[in-house]
Order: C-alpha cells, then sequence, then structure tokens
C-alpha cells in the first residue's frame, strides 16, 4: 500500500479506529473477529497477526482452538461471517434479528455495526493481502517470499551488475499481443467516449446488458478445480469447508439484483453507520472516495490519461458480479475494458481470494507497473468492502424498519 501513500494514510486511520479507539466491542473481541473474518479465507498472514494482537490484550487462547471454543456470542456471529464472505445478497433481516434477540448472548445494534464493519473489513484485506501475494514469512506454515514482478523482467544479473534495464529479455517479453496491450486498451477507451455522446441506448436494453454482464461473470472460471491443500495452521479451526463461493457459482444460482437507486451507500449505509458508531461512516465514506478517485492520470508509460473510464469498469464489474446495478451504468462497457484474463483475476481474488496465484497475476496487464496492479488491488478490495456492507446494512435496515 505504500505505492499509494493518500490511500495508505486514510486506511490506517481507519483500521487504527475499528481496533483500537473507543468504540463498542472490547479489544479481544475486535482481533477475534479480524480472525474470523481473514480465516473464511483461510488468510494466514491476517491470522497470524491478529493471534498475536488477540493475546497481547489479554485475549484467552483456548478461544484460538476454534469457534466453538469461544463465547456463544461469538460462535452467533460465524453465521453472519458466511453468508457475507461468500454471498452477502442473502442476508435477511431475520439473521440481524437472530443476533439482537439471543437472551444473555444477545448483541446489541451498535455491537454488531462494529462486528460488521471489522468482518467486511477483515473479508476484503484478505483480497487485497492473496491479491499482492503476501504470504506469511518464510519460517511460517504455508510461508514464502514475494518477488514484485517488475524484478522478474530483471535477471539478479542485471541488479548484481547495477544494469537496470532488461535488454537482453526484450524479445521475450516484446511479442505484439503484450506490446500494444495498453495502446488497444486507451483507443477503446477513447472510442467509448466518443459513441457515449451520440448512442444513447434504451432503459431496457441497458438492464439487459447488466444481466448479461451478471451472469457471465458467475461463469468465468477462477481457478483449476483441484482443491487446495489444506492448510495447517490455525485457520482450519475456523473455516467450514462446506460453505463457499464456488459452491453456489457452480450450481449456477441466481444472483438477486440490488438497484443502487433503492439502496446506496451514500443515501442509506454511510447514515445509518453514523448514527450508531460516530465517525466510522464518515472513515469509511473517505476510505472508499479516496480509492474510487485515485489517479495519476497515467496508463503504463502513458502520462496525461483520463483513465476515470477504466476505473470506473473496474469498480462496477465488481458490484455487478455481487448483484448491483447502477441504472445510468453502461455495462457494456465492461467487456470493452476488461479481457478476460483480467476478469479471472478479479473474479479470484474478491471471491475465492485464496485461490490467486502468481501466474494469474502475472497474466493480466502485463506492460502495467507493479504499483498500477496494487492499484487495482486497492479498487477491488474498497468495491468488495461496500458491496458486503450494503448488504448488512440494508439487512439491518430492514429489521429495523
Ligand atoms: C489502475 C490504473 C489504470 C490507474 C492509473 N495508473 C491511474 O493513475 O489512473
Amino acid at each position: 500500500m505504500g505505492f499509494h501513500p493518500q490511500y495508505l494514510e486514510s486506511f490506517l486511520r481507519t483500521q487504527h479506529y475499528l481496533l483500537q479507539m473507543d468504540g463498542p466491542l472490547s479489544l479481544h473481541y475486535r482481533h477475534y473477529i479480524g480472525i474470523m473474518a481473514a480465516a473464511r479465507h483461510q488468510c494466514s498472514y491476517l491470522v497470524n497477526l491478529h493471534v498475536n494482537d488477540f493475546l497481547q490484550v489479554g485475549g484467552d487462547l483456548k478461544w484460538l482452538n476454534g469457534l466453538d471454543e469461544a463465547p456463544q456470542k461469538l460462535q452467533q456471529l460465524g453465521e453472519l461471517n458466511k453468508i457475507l464472505a461468500h454471498r452477502p445478497w442473502l442476508l435477511t433481516k431475520e439473521h440481524i434479528e437472530r443476533l439482537l434477540k439471543a437472551e444473555e448472548h444477545s448483541w446489541s445494534l451498535a455491537e454488531l455495526i462494529h462486528a460488521v464493519v471489522l468482518l467486511t473489513h477483515y473479508h476484503s484485506l484478505a483480497s487485497f493481502t492473496f491479491g499482492c501475494g503476501i504470504m506469511p514469512e518464510i519460517h511460517c506454515d504455508g510461508g514464502h517470499t514475494f518477488r514484485p514482478p517488475s524484478l522478474s523482467q530483471y535477471c539478479v544479473c542485471d541488479i548484481a551488475n547495477g544494469n537496470g534495464h532488461a535488454n537482453h529479455h526484450d524479445d521475450l517479453f516484446g511479442n505484439q499481443e503484450v506490446c500494444g496491450e495498453v495502446e488497444v486498451l486507451m483507443e477503446r477507451m477513447k472510442q467509448l467516449q466518443e459513441c457515449r455522446d451520440d448512442e444513447e441506448a434504451s432503459q431496457e436494453e441497458m438492464a439487459t446488458r447488466f444481466e448479461r454482464e451478471k451472469t457471465e461473470s458467475m461463469l468465468v472460471v477462477t481457478a483449476e478445480d483441484e482443491e487446495g491443500v489444506p492448510s495447517r495452521d490455525i485457520s482450519r479451526h475456523f473455516e467450514d469447508p462446506s460453505y463457499g463461493y464456488k459452491d453456489f457459482s457452480r450450481r449456477g444460482e441466481h444472483v438477486p439484483t440490488l438497484r443502487v437507486q433503492d439502496y446506496s451507500w451514500e443515501d442509506h449505509g454511510f447514515s445509518l453507520v453514523n448514527r450508531l458508531y460516530p465517525d466510522v461512516g464518515q472513515m469509511l465514506d473517505e476510505k472508499f472516495q479516496m480509492a474510487y478517485n485515485l489517479t495519476y492520470n497515467t496508463m503504463a508509460t502513458h502520462k496525461d490519461v483520463d483513465t476515470s473510464m477504466l476505473r470506473r469498469a473496474i469498480w462496477n464489474y465488481i458490484h455487478c458480479m455481487f448483484g448491483i446495478r447502477y441504472d445510468d451504468y453502461d455495462y457494456g462497457e465492461i467487456n470493452q475494458l476488461l479481457d478476460r484474463s483480467f476478469k479471472i483475476y478479479i473474479k479470484t481474488m474478491v471471491c475465492s481470494p485464496e485461490k490467486t496465484t502468481k501466474r494469474m497475476y502475472e497474466s493480466f496487464w502485463r506492460q502495467f507497473q507493479h504499483s498500477e496492479k496494487v492499484h487495482v488491488n486497492l479498487l477491488l478490495m474498497e468495491a468488495r468492502m461496500q458491496a458486503e456492507l450494503l448488504y448488512a446494512l440494508r439487512a439491518i435496515t430492514r429489521y429495523m424498519t
């Protein structure tokens, strides 16, 4: 994240507030919820971090044996954790009610909002972590080091010699298709910009385009079908493998549409969070805006480019996978701007981040900078967080009214 200091600041401020500052939940609960959320995606890196923090603030070692050794109140959060992580559109006010009316194990509304924000924060942070190839340290289970792809263009000998340019590797990477990738993309953006003005699609046509993109996004195959090697670390105790994104995408379940007109972060979610957990709504809002608007006006080596169309396509594609529709957006643009290998990366990173591979990371946008790929990861992470939050907050609103 250090590539994007402005964003990093906003991220750290929010995270610090959620974990350390005054809030409805006790400190060890906060870290434990972080562990639960990261474990949903088997993210050992984040699990390890929060296990340490959990113990440091006096958390009970026993709880780390698994959710069933934690207090009933936390156990009840397990269901919400699962649904939020994999099929948030299935959340209903009944789920909320069960948490709020559980007699002595009840959650207060404020506690629940705090928990929901933590869960969505750590689900999406797990996406970012895997998306950037961050692994536990080399001495830990599942750990190995990460070499930035930009380095892979160089020979170790070049670096040792202080020879920064990949001269003799140019032919290797210089095949035609990869070479023109950025220019082709820029040309498409230009064309779309021009067409926008003279051709208005009907409401129906726009709705059809959304549905088509949503259905297609479900069919994007994320990873080789083999199951991952079960990890031996702590996260296995929390994870219920019977429930994942894959289950429903395989069965081709229908994802209902949430129209942003009916429930949006700006008009609905934001004020609900702010009312129940002051300041956090504001911080999240700033962080979303920061990620959405962040630009350096560059495309690989090209400068002074307006990239808003491309960034919007990425953001809206993620929301589209979650069934969230913006009536005024033409989803036809997505197919023009995001190619297959990019979609595979996006879907894997957002829906089953633990399946992201180095190869997937390297296969998309090969001419772009490493920092630009991290930038993509920020967009994916924040869009995912907002999507999950929207569904959780909508269920809470429905319960309250
Ligand atoms: C994600 C990238 C397309 C972002 C681009 N480099 C920009 O500064 O806007």
